[in-house]
């Protein structure tokens, strides 16, 4: 078989239906020679098509065939009078994407009474329609839909339509909406919305609102699309990999490439509130990325460098405990940390004293021989490379890292690297600094190195940078200049398309200082490509049993908060099988949820209370709807095949067709999360689609009912469970089967 070559022919002359409820499929030879799948025509369910009968339809149904063979079984001819008449559509290449198209389009208008399929038919070349994925998005059915429908009455360019159509705040706003002076035509709007003839087979006819069209789906084909979709691609509806492809036409070249650097946090300081955020956030976009195809890499950026660690290593010498180190390496650390640290504070505090005493000398002497001098010597040490000293402290580094991968793995978060403050070389920063004094882009200042913004940017912007120093007067680094060298050093090593910098709206200056320096080096290419995701403060995070230092302190107690919760009803409590580990996922679900709750910038209290109670919207909450998906699947007890074949067209109630309205946007939510990059922009969906869920269960009963009623509503809340499922886990939560 030859390859398709640049080929231009007539879809509709190829298939074609007449419009009515009585459906003839016409395929033509030339198309099937090519390489072109028609496995639709066999899935389609045979009692909506008229049984091909005529001497010019030879369709013999074969539930199994080889593409080659395709000629066999369809022997289908032309003739004149069955040409249809306006619907020549040109395009080159691409007849599995449109195929698709038209093929799920056949499908639903087949399961419709009362289709017009040749209205249909008018869709055209998938690539006329921007981003449109029709296999994985219903709603981008309707979206070409309506577009093929306004196209030809405003003579407005697809795209522009296509792009223009909306979805809606709320379901009575209707399912997608279009603001009419986005097309820029001339005319009342009502007067347009005349136009859209009554006859479209999947949506209603608009009733204009102010300058708005809205749209409302016809219920029929939009069921048909959402359902058998979302159940066809399980785990991965709601994902489109498409969106990392580095060339959507031609995928063999490959990815796009993100760097989410998030999480880290300080070795042997708190892991604090914004290190949590940090986490939350960042595991969340991270799985964003991925779900759109993107290559991501994880880098956990750990604060392991400095003076610190100095401190660290002397105190550890006094009060080190290899035991309690295996043990508990993070909170043995700090335990030592603090105790140092106040050391070193008493001893300035006296050596003040002596100072102020007149006791010069001894003041000096104290000095010299105190913990902090100490330290510095030790760091000084390992900045040098000595061994023995840098064997402590990696250590340190690695007891640390082993004990955060347990944290992070309960929260479905793995790095795939490791990197460090401690991993920027004093080579790469002592060249980068150079570079900044050649191209006049840092300054001497009294013995240090610092960059003057308002020569380098003119205005309040300039000024707002500050003069921040980037090599101390004794030649040491700072956390900015390692900030600078290794964005510089990542771009060399991942050659990333974009990277995202996870980090608490805090250090925005700091941020922005860097990403300036490294633009203002000429790295203008490097700067286009990162952005800073920044966040607000969590106010008030206290526990019962005190302030809190670490992240495992904050889940292991509101972990036990739930375990008590679901101890209360002891019926459900025995069914469990594992109640410690399902507590403390419903704690982390809580507590990640609150966080999640609002948009990124905006400061929350830590609310114990609120975050785990059932009822608003909180993580349990969550949970809850999803375990009871889990129990009504567990309790209806229907086969795989039965659900397979439910009669779609049962589920007629309000509350059954709005429940389909709002999963129908499931894979549109994940691409408006795309822009918006906010973890409240899936959770408001989530809150959103579970009330209309609780709210039907009343409605929709299962069992009890008649078989096929069973069949068809199961259907339906399983199209809720692998939305709820898909979304939870798409925000880094563990679904939870019971609780
Ligand atoms: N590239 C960065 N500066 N990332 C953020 C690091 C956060 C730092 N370790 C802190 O705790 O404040």
């Amino acid at each position: 078989m030859t390859a398709p070559a640049a080929h231009t022919f007539s879809f509709a002359s190829s298939l074609a239906a007449t419009s009515s409820t009585h459906l003839n499929l016409r395929v033509a030879r030339p198309l099937l020679r090519r390489n072109f799948s028609l496995p639709f025509l066999t899935s389609l369910p045979r009692q909506n098509f008229s049984h091909p009968s005529s001497s010019h339809h030879h369709y013999h149904h074969q539930p199994q065939h080889n593409r080659r063979d395709h000629h066999q079984y369809y022997r289908p001819h032309y003739s004149p009078y069955e040409q249809p008449a306006a619907t020549s559509l040109n395009f080159v290449n691409d007849y599995r994407d449109l195929s698709s198209l038209q093929r799920r389009t056949v499908t639903m208008a087949a399961n419709a009474a009362d289709s017009q399929l040749s209205a249909l038919l008018q869709l055209g070349s998938i690539q006329e329609y921007p981003n449109c994925y029709p296999d994985i998005n219903p709603q981008d059915i309707f979206r070409a839909h309506i577009t093929s429908i306004l196209h030809p009455i405003t003579g407005v360019d697809k795209t522009i339509i296509y792009n223009a159509l909306q979805w809606t705040a709320s379901l009575d706003k209707g399912d997608m909406i279009l603001a009419i002076p986005a097309l820029r035509v001339k005319g009342k709007p009502t007067e347009l919305g005349e136009k859209c003839g009554p006859t479209s087979p999947l949506v209603e006819k608009p009733v204009i609102n102010g300058t708005f069209m809205p749209f409302f789906f016809k219920p029929g084909p939009l069921t048909q699309a959402t359902i058998p979709t979302t159940k066809k691609l399980g785990r991965e509806f709601g994902a489109n990999k498409n969106n990392g492809l580095k060339d959507r036409s031609d995928p063999s070249k490959g990815k796009k490439r993100m760097l989410v650097e998030f999480s880290s946090p300080n070795i042997a300081k708190p892991f604090h509130a914004g290190h949590l955020r940090s986490t939350i956030i960042g595991g969340f976009l991270s799985n964003l990325y991925t779900a759109a195809g993107w290559d991501v890499v994880r880098i956990n950026y750990l604060g392991d460098w400095g003076k610190q660690y100095g401190i660290l290593a002397v105190g550890f010498e006094r009060y080190g405990n290899e035991e309690a180190l295996a043990k508990d390496p993070i909170n043995h650390l700090f335990e030592i940390y603090v105790k140092v640290n106040k050391e070193i504070a008493e001893e300035k505090e006296e050596a003040e004293k002596l100072q102020k005493d007149g006791k010069t000398a001894e003041a000096q002497r104290m000095i010299e021989n105190g913990t902090d001098e100490k330290a510095r010597r030790y760091f000084k040490l390992m900045v040098d490379g000595d061994e023995k000293a840098l064997a402590l402290w990696k250590r340190f580094r690695e007891l640390s890292i082993n004990r955060y991968k347990e944290t992070y793995n309960r929260l479905n978060i793995q790095f795939d690297e490791y990197s460090g403050e401690s991993q920027v070389s004093e080579d790469a920063m002592n060249a980068a600094a150079k570079e900044m004094l050649e191209k006049s882009i840092a300054e001497e200042s009294e013995g240090a190195l610092i960059v003057d913004f308002t020569k380098h940017v003119p205005g309040k912007p300039g000024k707002s940078l500050e003069k921040p120093i980037v090599r101390r007067k004794d030649g040491t680094a700072l956390y900015l200049t390692r900030d600078i060298s290794e964005l510089l050093n990542r771009d060399q090593k991942y050659h990333f398309d974009q990277m995202i910098y996870v980090i608490a709206s805090q250090q925005d200056l700091h941020v922005k200082q860097f990403f300036k320096i490294v633009e203002l080096m000429g790295h203008k290419e490097i700067a286009a490509k990162v952005q800073h995701i920044n966040f607000g403060l969590v106010l008030g995070m206290s526990t019962r049993k005190g302030t809190v230092k670490f992240l495992d302190d904050i889940l292991r107690d509101v972990g036990d908060y739930m375990h008590e919760v679901m101890k209360k009803n002891q019926d459900k409590y025995q069914q469990v099988e594992n109640p410690d580990a399902v507590a403390d996922i419903l704690g982390i679900s809580a507590v990640m949820c609150q966080d999640m709750s609002g948009k990124r910038i905006n400061n929350y209290h830590f609310d114990m209370a609120a975050m785990t109670s059932f009822e608003g919207d909180t993580g349990p909450y969550l949970q809850y709807a999803h375990a009871r998906l889990c129990s009504i699947t567990r309790k209806a007890g229907l086969s795989e095949e039965d659900v397979a074949a439910a009669d779609l067209s049962l589920l007629t109630e309000t509350h059954a067709v709005n429940l389909v309205r709002v999963l129908s946007q499931w894979p549109d939510v994940v691409q408006n999360t795309l822009r918006t990059l906010e973890p409240t922009t899936v959770l408001t969906y989530l809150f959103k689609m579970t009330h209309v869920l609780s709210s039907s269960y009343e409605v929709l009963r299962i069992v009890g009912q008649e078989p096929e009623l069973m069949k068809a509503r199961m259907a339906l809340y399983d199209t809720a469970r692998i939305v709820l499922s898909n979304g939870m886990r798409l925000l880094g939560l563990t679904p939870v089967d019971r609780m």
